[in-house]
């Protein structure tokens, strides 16, 4: 199955689905024809026909019954009445790919059919500029075409690595919820650049820009981290005082807190937290 002559149907028209169909199109990967999503919220459906140009419904078994693929992306916590709504349609015999946080490929499996083709995949929203980073598992039935057929969707948006479906709550708590790590350390950047009475424009332009930066520097030169930081940090200086501060505030600590808190509440959506 190509991913450019398949058609694929998102259940839940949210933010992510937005992200990744809106990377999809931007990419050229795929036609908007060939696109269907559903929502039980209007305004979501609207946004898709009019504003994205694809066909948006309220029915899932009907949206996802004309697709090749089926990409599950509601909230966790009512992804069992959606597979229950599913369960009994052709549904069962496409692939299902989930990108729900937490929940196994068994629980798919056991909702729709033991038979059923699911791949779990855990993106994020820079997908919507063709920038997400997503990790995938395959569940006992998926064969090799399927997995590639959802590497093949997440990585027309972004960077795609398989893993095995046990470290996925840790690359939720890792990627998934990453980015907004990053806005959080964004918005605190710009606040005390404000209150130093730095222009708007400015600094969200230097801020970025850095951010950018500092990501890029350490992917092109392959240092870690802490090497890259320590040639910031002049002795005596103003990244020293800078740094001081945050260990003081135990930020380091509290990150890595802040990831196995995600990871947590990731096997606590699977119901075996
Ligand atoms: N937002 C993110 O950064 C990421 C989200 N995810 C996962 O993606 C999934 C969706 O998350 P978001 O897009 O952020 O949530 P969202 O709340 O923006 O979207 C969910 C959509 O599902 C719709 N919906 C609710 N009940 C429905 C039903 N019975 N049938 C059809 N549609 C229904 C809602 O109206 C809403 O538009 C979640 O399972 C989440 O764990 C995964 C990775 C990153
Ligand atoms: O917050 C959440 O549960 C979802 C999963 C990863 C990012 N957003």
């Amino acid at each position: 199955m190509k991913l450019q002559d398949s058609n694929i149907a998102f259940i839940g028209a949210g933010n992510m689905t937005e992200a990744i169909v809106r990377g999809l199109l931007d990419a050229g990967e795929v036609e908007a024809g060939r696109i269907c999503v559903s929502d039980v919220d209007p305004g979501r459906r609207a946004l898709f026909s009019e504003s994205i140009g694809v066909e948006a419904l309220e029915d899932n078994r009907a949206a996802a019954e004309s697709a090749d693929a089926v990409l599950l992306a509601v909230k966790p916590q009512i992804l069992g009445s959606v597979l229950e709504e599913l369960s009994g349609s052709p549904v069962e015999d496409k692939l299902v790919i989930s990108i729900a946080a937490g929940v196994r490929t068994r629980t798919i499996e056991e909702g729709l059919r033991a038979r059923t083709r699911v791949v779990r995949v855990m993106p994020n929203t820079p997908a919507l500029i063709g920038r997400g980073a997503a990790a995938y598992a395959a569940g006992r039935a998926a064969t090799e075409a399927d997995t590639a057929f959802a590497a093949a969707v997440m990585q027309s948006v972004g960077v795609a690595v398989p893993m095995g479906e046990e470290a996925l709550d840790a690359v939720t708590a890792l990627s998934g919820s990453g980015p907004a790590y990053v806005f959080y350390l964004l918005e605190a950047m710009l606040d005390a650049a404000k209150t130093m009475g730095l222009p708007d424009p400015e600094s969200r332009k230097l801020a970025l820009a850095t951010v950018k930066g500092a990501a890029d520097l350490m992917g092109e030169s392959g240092e870690d981290a802490a090497v890259l930081r320590a040639r910031v940090t002049s002795p005596g200086g103003t990244t020293e005082a800078a740094l001081g501060e945050l260990e003081r505030a135990g930020v380091k600590d509290a990150v890595i807190r802040a990831m196995h808190a995600a990871e947590q509440r990731s096997k606590e959506l699977a119901g075996d937290g």
